[in-house]
């Protein structure tokens, strides 16, 4: 039963929604403690990644001792009732099957009121970006019926870690079936999709996770903030705090009708090559960030073929003397399907993605006149993208404390969410990044952060 049936059952919020769904934790942990001794982590503790107390003595690779020649060649071993995949993303009924295994299994709140709705869409965007493999995108089938049980992905990702280029992939979508956890095919699908990368000559790849594995090099916090507070409080996904009103919540949280910052209007094609110079002369600010060509940019952040603005929505700022493009701003949609709510089928969410802007450019977050101007800027920015996100049917606005989001979360209004969003480096020694938190690690920090990428 939702929540709405049942007056007496206090209602989620947000934070609560998003610590369950999207994070994947049972309970608020501080990033700083890790759960179990290293010992414990049966898989973890024989891969190459650093261990909780090891002290980063240089950066770079952990292993370098293999080559693809020297890596397995076949596919590991597994139980005779399964056999291995490669999903066809180009077909529908494999595209269906990896629909259906993470609708019902990936990520759920406890009472299975929500759940991501997952659309084609989004598949293709973050499943087939340019160089995207075939033999990357794994899932294990039951051998009888030929049912998908499990899924890992890796799409190409080449990153620059303090200044220094790697080549690298990165994993997502993690997935076992419920009936068959605890197994130990999450290490085994791990292992594959390693091997697999590694025949590629590729020896690293970034992931995140809300679970604490050894070692993050960065933990974030995400923020939310209500854009159509009355909706959210409808289908229990809202509290009313105590001394407020309804009324009060939504003149609290209501915004403008139309983008104030001047300039301002939707990405075109022919802004790739200017959004792409921006991109890559802002990424300079961060420890990490994500190498992209001009393709890259085509696809990630303009949205490549998918114009019908489903998934990537993406808007510029343009001069209007000069008519040179300043700053862009992107965000990307993954709804919710509501489940037994007689009023609401679906929750619009959206998550904050890239951003540049020539305030910030060539300035590091040291300067402090400059960290006034561009704290200004993003916070109409980001402003204005959650008025167009708004006129796009969504509910909430997700962004991390990463990038520079902490010079505006608080003044937006974003809450401060209860789970905490782990980075790794698969073999990569570096210290810790800045993941823009207060010293008491559970408030958002006020100066930026170090981290400049963001995983789907
Ligand atoms: C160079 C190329 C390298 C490429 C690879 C880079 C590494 C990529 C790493 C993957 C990045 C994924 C990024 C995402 O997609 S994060 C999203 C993860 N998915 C979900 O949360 C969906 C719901 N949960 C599930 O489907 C299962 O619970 C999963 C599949 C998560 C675990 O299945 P299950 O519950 O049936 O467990 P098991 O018995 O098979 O295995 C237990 C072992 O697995 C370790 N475990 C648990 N959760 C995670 C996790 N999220 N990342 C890495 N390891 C994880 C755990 O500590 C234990 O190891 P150890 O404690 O004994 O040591």
């Amino acid at each position: 039963m939702s929540d709405q049936s049942d007056p007496n059952k206090p209602k989620k919020t947000i934070a609560d929604l998003f610590q369950q769904l999207a994070l994947a934790q049972e309970e608020e942990q501080s990033p700083a403690a890790p759960p179990k001794p290293m010992e414990s982590y049966k898989f973890w503790k024989t891969q190459p990644v650093p261990s909780f107390d090891e002290k980063v003595e240089s950066e770079g690779p952990i292993d370098t001792s293999k080559t693809p020649e020297t890596v397995r060649q076949e596919p590991y071993p597994i139980h005779s009732s399964f056999e291995w995949t490669t999903l066809d993303l180009e077909s529908d009924h494999d595209l269906d099957q990896l629909y259906e295994l993470l609708y019902d299994h990936y990520v759920e709140d406890h009472d299975a009121t929500f759940r991501f709705a997952y659309s084609r869409n989004f598949f293709n965007w973050a499943l087939k970006p340019t160089g995207w493999r075939q033999d990357w995108h794994i899932g294990v089938r039951v051998k009888d019926t030929g049912r998908l049980i499990a899924f890992i992905s890796g799409v190409p990702c080449d990153l620059t870690i303090r200044g220094r280029d790697i080549k690298s992939v990165e994993i997502n979508f993690l997935c076992v079936h419920k009936q068959l956890r605890s197994k130990r095919l999450a290490p085994l699908l791990i292992k594959e999709v390693t091997r697999r990368v590694n025949l590629q000559n590729i020896w690293q790849a970034l992931y995140s996770s809300g679970t604490v594995l050894p070692r993050p090099v960065s933990t974030c916090r995400y923020g939310h903030r209500p854009l159509n507070w009355s909706k959210l409080y409808e289908v229990g996904f809202s509290s009313l705090p105590p001394n407020e009103t309804k009324a009060s919540m939504v003149a609290k949280t209501t915004l403008g009708s139309e983008p104030k910052t001047k300039g301002w209007r939707k990405m075109e094609e022919k802004d790739i090559s200017t959004v792409w110079k921006l991109y890559d002369a802002w990424r300079d600010r961060y420890d990490i960030s994500q190498i992209m060509t001009k393709d890259d940019i085509k696809h990630w952040i303009y949205g490549g073929h998918q114009q019908d603005g489903k998934v990537i929505h993406t808007f510029v700022v343009e001069d209007e003397e000069t008519k040179e493009v300043t700053d862009y701003i992107s965000f990307y949609v993954l709804p919710f399907t509501v489940l037994q709510n007689p009023k609401h089928k679906q929750i619009g969410i959206a998550y904050l993605y890239y951003y540049a802007s020539t305030v910030g450019l060539g300035k590091t977050n040291k300067d402090e006149e400059n960290q006034e101007l561009l704290k200004k800027r993003l916070k109409s920015l980001v402003n204005d993208a959650m008025i167009e996100a708004k006129k796009v049917d969504i509910d909430v606005f997700n962004a991390l404390s990463s990038q520079d989001n902490t010079l505006f979360l608080d003044d937006l209004k974003f809450g401060a969410g209860d789970g905490f969003l782990n980075y790794y480096v698969f073999n990569y020694r570096t210290s810790h990044i800045d993941g823009g938190m207060d010293e008491t690690d559970h408030d958002f920090g006020k100066n930026g952060s170090g981290v400049g990428v963001v995983l789907l």
